[in-house]
């Protein structure tokens, strides 16, 4: 079905589940039985964080803020609107971003600038993918599953055009499918 559209699978369910178990162990010790706010964008970060909050053994609590930049392109907007704000007061919590991909990295900046001027207690970054060719602007990323070339992906939360989110898998498309 949705599997026509894919070029190559670049991460497979089990890797994912893998380096997904790896970050929590690491954030579980470092944080070192901290209380941590653990703040997803939307809808992206959706999955991974499901995923992830399961691997970390620390008091945790969970909100979403929803971001769009992207739409229905390849190419980020560049504009980022606050589509749904946190429901939480995040000031003098310990916080940390889950995120599905950093592109740009236009999303994240825009963010962090907004949550830190909240007076937080500390601020840290977590993404699954991180694509550093493209990056358009300086971010420190505090833990990050793994690099990809400059390529459009979609899977594990990861749309084009709205689709793809659910394949459990993450995969390039085919050029044809947005070209
Ligand atoms: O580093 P950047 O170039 O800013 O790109 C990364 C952001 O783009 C995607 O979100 P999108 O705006 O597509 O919204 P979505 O999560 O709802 O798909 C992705 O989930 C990141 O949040
Ligand atoms: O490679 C990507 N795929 C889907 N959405 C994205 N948003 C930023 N980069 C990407
Ligand atoms: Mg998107």
């Amino acid at each position: 079905m949705m599997e026509k559209d894919i070029q190559e699978v670049l991460f497979t369910k089990e890797v994912i589940h893998d380096k997904v178990k790896e970050l929590g162990k690491k954030i579980t010790e470092e944080y070192n039985n901290k209380e941590v706010v653990v703040i997803g964008v939307l809808k992206g970060a959706n999955i991974f964080l499901g995923d992830l909050v399961r691997e970390i053994n620390l008091p945790v609590a969970i909100d979403f803020m929803a971001v769009s930049s992207y739409g229905f392109s390849t190419e980020s907007s560049g504009v980022v609107r606050i589509l749904k704000d946190l429901d939480l007061e995040i000031e003098d919590k310990h916080v940390l971003i889950i995120e599905d991909i950093i592109d740009t990295g236009l999303t994240l900046k825009y963010l962090t600038e907004n949550l830190k001027s909240r007076k937080v207690a500390s601020l840290k970054i977590c993404t699954l993918l991180d694509k550093p060719l493209r990056r358009k602007c300086d971010l420190e990323i505090d833990y990050i599953g793994f690099e990809i070339p400059d390529e459009f992906i979609v899977g594990y939360g990861i749309d084009y055009a709205e689709k793809y989110r659910n394949l459990p898998f993450i995969a390039t498309l085919k050029r044809e499918v947005y070209e």
